[in-house]
């Protein structure tokens, strides 16, 4: 069977601290909710979002602007830790609240072309566990489901980009705020 193009760390936070963690991340961070532009139309993207990253990084995606203020203080130890911990000096963090089960992500990669693409993209997941769904690009029958619990760090190769769609689907029974931070490094 072929190599999976990530690696799963299960807990890589305790429990306590990840608690912790995201209590201070919902009551620092200012969060947005952008508009998204899909044929013309206009639509709020379905849960919040913040940019964290150096001064100097900005860039629009999906006609999301991205821009780079530098970090506040309480976040460099969690962006030293993951930097750490995976050899890449991330200068960028994408931060998503989903309220609840109606909050989702749709299909797509993380291939913007201001990323540095040998480096993977680290993903943090805190609060309510949420289904991760990864799609082959090339291969429609290689699919994934994983689970992402709170404190579970999710490391995905490069490949997971280029070879691989992702996606958070909606889970209206579920009633749980998630958290999940995306480290990236951008040339
Ligand atoms: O919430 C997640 O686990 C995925 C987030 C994601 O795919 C992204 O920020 O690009
Ligand atoms: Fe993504």
């Amino acid at each position: 069977m072929d190599k999976l193009p990530f690696t799963l760390i299960r807990k890589w936070i305790k429990p306590i601290s990840a608690d912790k963690l995201t209590e201070v991340i919902i009551e620092n961070i200012d969060w947005e909710q952008p508009t998204l532009k899909i044929y013309g139309k206009k639509h709020l993207v379905p849960r919040l979002t913040k940019f964290l990253g150096d001064s100097g990084i900005h860039y629009k995606y999906s006609g999301i602007e991205h821009i780079g203020k530098g970090w506040p203080g309480w976040f460099l130890p969690i962006l030293k830790s993951v930097s750490d911990y995976c050899k890449v000096d991330y200068n960028g963090c994408l931060l998503n609240l989903y309220r609840n089960g109606d909050d989702c992500m749709g299909w797509h990669s993380d291939n913007e072309k201001e990323l540095d693409h040998k480096k993977p993209i680290s993903s943090l997941s805190l609060g309510a566990s949420r289904d991760f769904f990864l799609k082959n690009r090339s291969n429609s029958s290689k699919k994934e489901t994983l689970i992402l619990r709170n404190g579970d760090l999710l490391i995905m190769d490069p490949s997971c980009q280029s070879n691989w769609i992702h996606s958070i689907p909606r889970r209206k029974r579920n009633q749980e705020l998630r958290l999940n931070l995306t480290f990236r490094k951008y040339i």
